[in-house]
Order: structure tokens, then sequence, then C-alpha cells
């Protein structure tokens, strides 16, 4: 029996009636500041930090903001229906986990207890190319539940063949292929601290146990890490990967393919006319250009282009439930959740992801009610007023 989200609640208050208080705060915004106290400053600074002054990340919110929820009454909203379907995987709510790498700085569990918290749930997760765990260790975490896999692109066409054809082996049913991080951004406050957990050999799993990437290696890199981590490095970085390109995906790849970091209307376009079967308009959190528009912003005009002709999934300032009603009403299909998830972690490991995810889901569904919709199908524009 698929939990009732909005029971969460109940749990909550009568644990609180009991005497308990939840082990983590139902806050996002209080457990990125807890989550300040439990990790190292490096690794929290990485997680939470944007890039350059910081002001896209922020304008990721203040988008949020301008859009109201215009509640209504009487509507029969007792029971919601939050189940759907993206791209053939069935979920319980129109919510997936972003890929996250190197989530090893915030847990030793990492994505294996991500996995856990997410198959547990029902929840898709997106597991990340730049994970602390390898592909097929992730898989068996995560057992029976949906996974999908994100690419960073390979340049060398053995090792993406053999990456994608390891993630399809363990069970990955989709693809998504990040565009926006071709090369980092600028991060003053991992700059500052000389902090880039990749270089000191971290978040290089799906590499390192890769048997064509290794191949290509005249040391392993158990002997010789830096070596193999620049090597890694120079593989997934750089431009030479353009348009005409992605065909290429599909040898290799015979499910869905989504591409993430879609912000321009003519790259959605441009999706379609290659045939992708997603998008997730997407600014990698504010991480990646400096002064970009909020993702928010830019959602409604790709959707209207697009949407009637590929899926439109989004991320970049998802918070609350009322979040979630907002990116759906102005278009998405379903939305990817990223730093809270990744605060639950550092908190509690498994069960901190499982705590963050039920605290948005259940939010959702009891804002879904009182705002008086019944049906995801039922989110439309109307639903909102822009401040
Ligand atoms: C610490 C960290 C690591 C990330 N690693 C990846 C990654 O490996 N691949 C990827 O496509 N996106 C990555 N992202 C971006 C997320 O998938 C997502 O787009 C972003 O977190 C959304 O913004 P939000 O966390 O503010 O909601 C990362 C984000 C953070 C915070
Ligand atoms: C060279 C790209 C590695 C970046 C991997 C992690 C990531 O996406 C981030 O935002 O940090």
């Amino acid at each position: 029996m698929p939990e009732r989200f909005g029971y969460y609640q109940n749990e909550l208050y009568l644990q609180g009636y009991g005497g308990a208080k939840p082990p983590f705060s139902t806050d996002a915004t209080k457990l990125e500041d807890s989550a300040a106290q439990v990790l190292e400053p490096e690794a929290f600074s990485y997680v939470a930090g944007g890039a350059g002054s910081g002001a896209t990340m922020h304008a990721n919110r203040e988008a949020f903001d301008r859009w109201k929820l215009v509640p209504r009454m009487l509507t029969d909203a007792t029971e919601r229906e939050l189940a759907t379907t993206v791209l053939g995987t069935p979920m319980p709510a129109p919510v997936l986990l972003a890929p996250i790498g190197v989530q090893s700085i915030v847990h030793p569990d990492a994505e294996s207890a991500t996995a856990r918290a997410a198959a547990a749930l029902g929840v898709p997760m997106v597991m990340s190319t730049a994970s602390s765990t390898s592909i097929e260790d992730v898989a068996q975490a995560s057992g029976d539940g949906p996974r999908w896999f994100q690419l960073y692109w390979p340049s060398d066409s053995d090792v993406c063949g053999s990456i994608l054809a390891r993630a399809r082996a363990a069970g990955f049913s989709t693809l998504v292929v990040t565009l926006d991080t071709w090369t980092l951004g600028w991060r003053p406050c991992d700059l500052d601290a000389g902090y880039l957990p990749f270089l000191r050999g971290l978040g290089m799993a799906v590499a390192f146990s890769d048997p064509a990437f290794r191949q290509l290696l005249e040391k392993p890199p158990e002997e010789d890490t830096p070596t193999a981590v620049l090597r890694w490095i120079s593989m997934i970085t750089g431009t030479d990967r353009d348009w005409s390109a992605l065909p290429l995906l599909r040898e290799h790849w015979d499910g869905p393919i989504v591409l993430k970091g879609i912000q321009h209307v003519d790259d959605a376009r441009r999706a379609v006319d290659a045939g992708m079967d997603g998008i997730v308009v997407s600014n990698h959190g504010g991480r990646q250009v400096d002064g970009a528009a909020a993702s928010l912003e830019v959602l409604p005009e790709i959707a209207t282009a697009v949407g009637d002709r590929i899926e439109v999934l989004f991320d970049s300032g998802v918070r609350t439930g009322a979040d979630v009603l907002k990116a759906l009403a102005l278009g998405a299909k379903a939305v990817l959740l990223g730093r809270p998830y990744v605060y639950g972690l550092a908190h509690g490991g498994e069960d901190g992801v499982r705590h963050v995810l039920r605290s948005v889901l259940a939010d959702l569904d009891l804002t879904m009610a009182l705002s008086g919709h019944r049906r995801l199908a039922d989110l439309t524009a109307a639903a909102l007023r822009r401040a």
C-alpha cells in the first residue's frame, strides 16, 4: 500500500505528543543552516555554494517567491492523486532526486544511503556520473527502486559506451545528459578554500571502476590517482560534443534520453528536433553561470513552446511542497529535488534523506489539498498569481 504522504504530518505530531521531537527539521532552510554545524566547512560550502556572487542561486529562490498560490474552496480535494509516470517510470509523486555527485563528502554511506531512502518511497533517484559509489553498488542499494543515470559525457566513445552499458545492465532506465557543466563554473567558496573534492580522488567511483577507462591508463588509479583524475576530468570537459553528436548516444542507450541544463527556448526546440525524450529546465542550482536567469523564470516559455512534444522537467530552487506545485502549474511534468536531500543525508544518512523526502511530499500533498487541487492535471497557471 503506497504511503499517504500527508500522514507524515500526523506521525510527527503524535511523536511530539509522546514527548519526541523529529530528529531533523521539517524546514529545508533550517536544515541547511544546521548542516553547516555537522559538515566540514569546505564540504558544506561546496554543497551550499553557487557560482560567482551567488546571484543566480538567490534568483532561483526569489523567482518562487514572485508566484503566489490562489487557493480554491469546496473543491472535493479530500483524496489527492499525486502518482504519475514520466518516460515510462511510475512514481508516487512528480518528484525525483536530482543527480548530486560526490556524496561521500557529506556522509560515509553516500549514494547507497540515498538510493535506499529513495527506493523505500518509490521515488526515482538520478545517479550522478560523479558519484562516490559505483553504478553496480548504487543499483544494489536501490533494489527494485526506480533509477535513472546522469551522464557527464566522456569524449572517448569506448569509455562512454562502457559506462552506459554498465548503467543499462544495472537497471537504470533513463539517461540524463548534463550539458551545462562542460567545465566548472567560477565558484569563489571553493576557490578560496582550495577545495575541489574530485582532485582528491573523490567522486571518481564510476570512472575508476570502468574497465574501458582503466585500460587507457598506464598505471591503475589506485597507484597513480592524480594522473587518473586529470585524465578523467579532461575527458568529461570541453566542447567537442555538440548537437550533432547526440545521435551517438542513441547507439549506446536504447531507453529514454533527457537533456539537463536547458534554459533557452531555442535549445529546448533543438532538443525536440534532435529526437530527445525530455529536458530538465535547470541552471544547476546557480552553480554554473552567475547572473543567469532564474530557472523558474524561463520555465513557462519553454513549457509552452515544447511541452506537448517532450517531457519538461524542472530543477533549481525547489525547497517546499508549494514550490513543487508552482513548478507544475508553470508547465513542469515533474521536479528534481537537489540540495535539501543532501542536507538530510548529512544529518542522518538514509533516515535523513527519507525524512526530507517524506516532508516535501507531505507538504506537497497538503498544499494541493488546501489549495483545492485533487489531480496533477488540475494544476495550471490559473492556480497562481504573479506578485
Ligand atoms: C553538491 C552538488 C553536486 C552536484 N552534482 C551534480 C552532478 O554530478 N550532476 C548533475 O547533473 N548535477 C549536479 N548538481 C546539480 C543538481 O543536479 C541540481 O541541478 C541542483 O542541485 C538544483 O538546484 P537546488 O539544489 O538549488 O535545488 C549538483 C548540485 C550540487 C549542490
Ligand atoms: C567537471 C565537472 C564535475 C562536476 C561534478 C559535480 C557538479 O556537477 C557540481 O555542481 O559540483
